[in-house]
């Protein structure tokens, strides 16, 4: 048998449609899934689905899995983040040899990488952490891929990455090395943290138009704004979802109003705690659906509300799609906030117009507004050097404060809305609050603060018991 030129081990959603879309582009491909009691026929019935033009070989042996392989080997891992990494590089270790390459390509945390990028490099194996976005449909027809880790490795494996990853309306590829260490797992964990709070500014919008508006109406509604400039994948699908049925009922009224998440949005928020930038978005984005899974305990309290419902209807939609427009472009700049703060930290110099531009197909957030981020930050790191974006903002601000009226007068929570609202507001005002909060900290701690009338590098302290 020929040895193959890549292999993949981990046939989930994910490995099963990266296999055929690798096939697909003339590779050659052996790929591996572990056989655990009920899950024997994985393999097997991955290898029913390739068509004839594809050359792909499987195996539940991971030895002979290996031996299939043309040397150095190139191995792309898609199994679940965590332990199950550490494990299956635990068993591929003693059967690699020095120069093979392995890929990362789940949701693996971006420090995971680094560790696992200086173990590997002792024994002369390189790790490459791939971020990929796209799900189950970019998987196999074009994902973005956010590769991380050593130049030469990756430029070895580049072939195979960027035959896959979607096209951008340029033609150029949706993957571009991103920089060393963890890198590509980062920006892919903030990718998923600026998705986060695109996700829950769609329910925030939902939540308020269905007070007044059928689901046809929400949805014609979102299809006419995805036509223009707020156009995004993420309403797109929106949009589909609204008026998807099972029957006569809804399939949006059958699910639990329960938000799962497995993790990176909470990541990328305790990211920004450690690089310091304000990544208010994403945050409550998170504690959104944290609060959405006290299920039991909302049910029960909301029988103490009954009754006390003032109620306004009356929100137009061109109010709501100003808010809207506002509410995205703080969630990106928060977002590109905390990759420049990473940025700078770990000295990645990565390039916020390039990521952008592979943000703008195969991936989730992909939207109008990204193709703008492209030539937004070819010219600098801040959304809020642009004047145009600061036109917008201040032109909207007026919206969003009538939504969040109407949030209150409707008892529907706006966590994202008010978040965006909150930092341009708190971002816009020369002097804040702060200065009582220094005050507190000297009060009772003797923690000092800098003076108005002093030089920024000059510390005080006041003894306020004898003021
Ligand atoms: N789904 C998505 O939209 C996206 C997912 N990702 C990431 O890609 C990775 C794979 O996701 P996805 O394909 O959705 O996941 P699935 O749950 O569909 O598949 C998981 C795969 O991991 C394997 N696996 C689980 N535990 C172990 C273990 N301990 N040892 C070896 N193999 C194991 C499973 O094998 P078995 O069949 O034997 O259980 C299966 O092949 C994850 O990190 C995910 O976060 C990234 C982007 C998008
Ligand atoms: O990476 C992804 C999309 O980009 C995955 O679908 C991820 O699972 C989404 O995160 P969560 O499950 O926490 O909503």
């Amino acid at each position: 048998m020929n040895k193959s030129s890549f292999g993949l081990i981990g046939l989930g959603v994910m490995g099963k449609n990266l296999s055929l879309n690798i096939a697909e582009k003339g590779h050659s491909l052996s790929v591996y899934n572990r056989t655990i009691e009920g899950e024997e026929k994985v393999v097997n019935e991955f290898l029913e689905l390739q068509e004839e033009h594809m050359r792909i070989n499987g195996f539940t042996s991971l030895n002979n899995f290996i031996d299939s392989l043309e040397h150095p080997r190139k191995i792309l891992i898609m199994i679940k983040a965590g332990k199950a990494i550490d494990q299956l590089i635990d068993l591929l270790t003693p059967l690699l040899s020095e120069g093979d390459i392995l890929i990362d390509g789940g949701n693996s945390h971006y420090q995971d990488t680094k560790r696992r990028q200086q173990f590997l490099k002792e024994k002369k194996i390189n790790f490459i952490g791939l971020g990929i976005s796209g799900g189950e449909e970019g998987a196999r027809k074009g994902p973005s891929l956010m590769p991380g880790g050593d130049l030469q490795s990756y430029d070895m494996v580049a072939p195979v990455l960027e035959s896959i990853a979607a096209t951008d309306i340029r033609g150029s590829k949706c993957c571009s090395y991103i920089g060393p260490d963890g890198s590509g797992h980062f920006v892919k964990m903030v990718h998923n943290g600026i998705e986060y709070g695109e996700m829950q500014l769609l329910a925030e919008v939902y939540a308020l138009l269905s007070v007044s508006r059928s689901n046809e109406e929400i949805k014609e509604l979102f299809v006419e704004w995805n036509s223009g400039n707020l156009n995004s994948y993420l309403l797109k699908i929106t949009a589909d979802i609204l008026t998807a049925k099972e029957g006569n009922r809804y399939v949006l009224d059958l699910i639990l109003d329960k938000a799962g998440n497995k993790g990176t949005g909470s990541w990328s928020t305790k990211a920004a705690f450690d690089l310091g930038t304000a990544n208010t978005m994403m945050a409550s984005a998170v504690f959104a659906r944290y609060i959405s899974s006290f299920k039991d305990k909302r049910s029960a309290l909301s029988k103490l509300i009954t009754g006390s419902s003032d109620s306004d209807s009356n929100i137009h939609n061109k109010t709501i799609k100003k808010a809207y427009e506002f509410a995205r472009i703080i969630n990106h700049q928060q977002g590109f906030q905390l990759l420049n703060e990473a940025s700078k930290l770990y000295k990645w110099r990565l390039n916020l117009s390039e990521i952008s531009r592979i943000w703008t197909n195969g991936c989730i957030i992909r939207s109008e507004l990204m193709n703008n981020c492209i030539s937004y930050f070819s010219n600098n790191h801040d959304l809020f050097e642009n004047s145009n974006i600061i036109e917008t903002l201040k032109a909207n601000e007026q919206a969003i404060k009538s939504v969040l009226i109407n949030g209150l007068t409707n008892r529907v929570p706006l966590d994202v809305f008010s978040a965006a609202n909150n930092y341009w507001i708190a971002m816009t005002t020369e002097r804040l609050s702060a200065n009582i909060i220094q005050a507190q900290r000297d009060y009772f701690g003797a923690h000092t603060y800098q003076r108005v009338d002093a030089s920024n590098h000059n510390f005080f302290h006041t003894n306020w018991h004898k003021l």
